[in-house]
């Protein structure tokens, strides 16, 4: 296929996409400006899938609606940087943003499926994304889509029909074949499997995966279930009240994490490979972003406080190789490693046991995943 070029000078030995010191706010009638985001930095390099994990509100989609230049009316990036092969697309054009998007980065959203045009065929959608950036004859674009369904596991024949003929898994495959299309460099897929039944979710995910190191795409993940992230990715960061807890290698943080909230979040997940496991339950829920906490925003929940992580939010350190945490007892890792199994350790913990509600990470609160 013929390429459309953007005038950007990419710098191709630079990392696919760089997030720096991001910082990100909502203007809200009721408080004003509040920070979602707040100095959040990841790398993600050629051929790598690098998943982002954290409980609903604490700020994953506000950093991919950030990297993508599609932040609602009300958001704002206030600093930092986001840089694709090197160049820093948050001042962009909404035309350059354009020709980046789809072309370079592309995305699969949570509700992906149901972004296809209910009164369009399949076929056409995909054509419209392909000869929108590319200049092809339609008979191009429909082999094109042929090799697309392959990919993505979809019997061509089928292309040519609406969505409502489409099982929401069909729907998700059709639309990560869209997003493939054309051949961009980075996928950023928040939640792309969530709104599918277990079987599904396995199945597109692995998917991904075979897809991801089959056309050496580079991906985002974006997901609450650290079991997901921990099957498809090589890389992490977690996320927690708009800021990175921990990240780096994903080997060394699920075997050495040094970090009580990523603990808390491992610990209250079942595997997808299903090994068994007590299933502990983070106690309490999320800061509201409007009223953030002075020291460090896991402090309520966290059963490893003392009085000094008051004092400010713990800077990121690095702990080991590619493997950064954000935690003043990092020295104490093991201990809180062997003690963040066991299900006392949270329910000792929990200043207002009475009045909050359990939270997103509590899905396994009693369970034993046998
Ligand atoms: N348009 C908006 N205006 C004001 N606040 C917002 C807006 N969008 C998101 N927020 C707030 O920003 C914070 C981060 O939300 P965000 O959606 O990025 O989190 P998330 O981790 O992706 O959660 P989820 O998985 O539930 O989408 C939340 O406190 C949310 O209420």
């Amino acid at each position: 296929m013929t390429e459309t070029h953007t005038s950007l000078d990419f710098d191709e030995s630079a990392p696919v996409l760089e997030v720096s010191q991001l910082e990100v706010s909502y203007n809200t009638r009721e408080y004003g400006k509040v920070t979602a985001v707040d100095d959040v930095s990841f790398a993600v390099q050629d051929d790598e899938i690098f998943g982002l994990v954290g409980e609903s509100g604490c700020g994953k989609s506000t950093v991919a609606k950030a990297v993508l230049n599609l932040l609602p009316r009300n958001g704002a990036i206030e600093s930092g940087a986001v840089r694709f092969k090197g160049v820093d697309i948050t001042d962009l054009t909404r035309e350059e943003m354009d020709a980046l998007r789809w072309e370079h980065i592309s995305v699969i959203s949570q509700g992906a499926m149901n972004a296809l045009n209910p009164v369009h065929r399949i076929s056409d959608q995909i054509l419209e994304a392909i000869q929108t950036h590319r200049d092809v004859s339609t008979a191009e674009a429909r082999d094109r889509i042929v090799d697309l369904f392959e990919l993505v596991g979809l019997d061509s024949q089928r292309m040519d029909e609406y969505p409502h003929q489409y099982s929401g898994g069909m729907k998700q495959r059709a639309y990560i074949a869209m997003a493939l299309a054309l051949e961009p460099d980075i996928i950023i897929a928040d939640e792309p499997t969530t709104a599918l039944d277990v079987i599904v979710q396995d199945q597109i995910l692995r998917q991904i995966k075979e897809l991801q190191s089959e056309l050496g795409v580079s991906m985002v993940l974006i997901s609450h279930d650290i079991s997901v992230i921990a099957e498809t990715c090589e890389r992490l960061g977690v996320m927690y009240s708009g800021k990175m807890m921990e990240s780096g290698n994903l080997q060394s943080i699920f075997a050495e994490s040094h970090n009580p909230y990523t603990l808390g979040l491992q610990n209250a997940f079942p595997t997808l490979k299903g090994e068994k496991q007590d299933l502990i339950s983070i106690p309490g829920s999320p800061p509201p972003i409007t009223n953030l906490p002075s020291g460090c925003r896991f402090y309520d929940r966290c059963p490893f406080a003392e009085p000094g992580c008051l004092d400010a939010h713990p800077p990121l350190t690095e702990v080991n190789d590619d493997h950064y945490s954000a935690c003043y007892r990092h020295e104490d890792a093991e201990m809180m490693r062997e003690q963040a199994r066991e299900r006392d350790t949270w329910q000792k913990q929990d200043p207002h046991a009475e009045s909050t509600e359990t939270n997103a990470a509590a899905v396994g609160e009693g369970e034993t995943n046998e």
